[in-house]
């Protein structure tokens, strides 16, 4: 069943009198519990179809779905989670996890379970009280991925959160982000310029082309997991997506 669908999706910026376009009817839809990765070239506007799915920005052209109904604005069924995490820094680790909740008015002792299942699953419970600048930058993207669960969305939106990790806490988040899918069977659309990142993680990877974007090839990817980034089995589909990155050659 199709949990998200964009359908011709256009999104025009002003740049000084100059109109400049970013998305050309990108069309892409999720199935309900799908993990799907958006790559392309850097500046296509992968970030700002994640926004208009968020509801961030408004398309100028097409509409977003959700469960067949068109959606518009943000809503709590559609939580975006960003390259740096977005945390308040005023607030301890529990208090940014439970914010969401406190603004949809849901009881200090809920918000308490809630918040204590999620920091249980990302491993953060000892540092429930902490604030976020005593965190590893890895740990703040936990928290952050913490506070959207927490609002238990049909969609979680990332945008490139794990850009800003060193390789080896990026491993392991690439692991703990296949485990919390698997067990909380939500339905991810993550940006990424990391090919080898797209092809561990998603159920499906939509190759976005030069800007004006369009969506230039879906590429369905049923390996086994737990995947890692060095799988044999995923090499094929790595040089699949690159083949379609590469500019086309000019006449020299
Ligand atoms: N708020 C804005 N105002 C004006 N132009 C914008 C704005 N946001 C994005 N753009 C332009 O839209 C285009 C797409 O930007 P966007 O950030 O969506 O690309 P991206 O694919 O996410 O890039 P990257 O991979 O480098 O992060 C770029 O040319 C950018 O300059």
């Amino acid at each position: 069943m199709t949990k998200l669908e964009a359908k011709g999706i256009e999104r025009y910026y002003e740049h000084g009198g100059y109109r400049l376009k970013a998305l050309d009817g990108v069309s892409l839809s999720a199935g309900d519990g799908d993990f799907v990765c958006i790559v392309g070239p850097s500046g296509c506007g992968k970030s700002t179809f994640l926004r208009v799915l968020a509801g961030f920005d408004e398309p100028d052209a097409g509409e977003v779905l959700l469960d067949g109904k068109q959606v518009r604005g943000t809503g709590p069924e559609r939580i975006m989670v960003f390259q740096e995490g977005a945390l308040f820094p005023w607030l301890k680790v529990k208090d940014n996890v439970e914010f969401g909740l406190k603004m949809a008015g849901i009881p200090p002792d809920e918000r308490g379970l809630i918040s204590g299942r999620y920091l249980d699953m990302m491993r953060l419970s000892e540092f429930a009280g902490s604030y976020t600048y005593q965190l590893s930058t890895g740990m703040r993207q936990r928290v952050a991925i913490a506070r959207a669960l927490a609002m238990d969305p049909d969609v979680l939106l990332m945008d490139e959160p794990f850009a800003a990790l060193d390789a080896q806490t990026k491993d392991l988040l690439l692991e703990e982000m296949q485990h919390i899918w698997q067990r909380t069977k939500k339905t991810i659309l993550f940006v990424t310029h990391n090919v080898a990142e797209a092809a561990v993680l998603g159920t499906k990877v939509a190759v976005f082309s030069n800007r004006p974007s369009r969506v230039k090839k879906e590429v369905v990817i049923d390996a086994p997991r737990p995947r890692h980034g060095g799988d044999a089995g995923l090499a094929a589909v790595q040089r699949e997506i690159l083949a379609e990155l590469r500019p086309p050659e000019g006449p020299q």
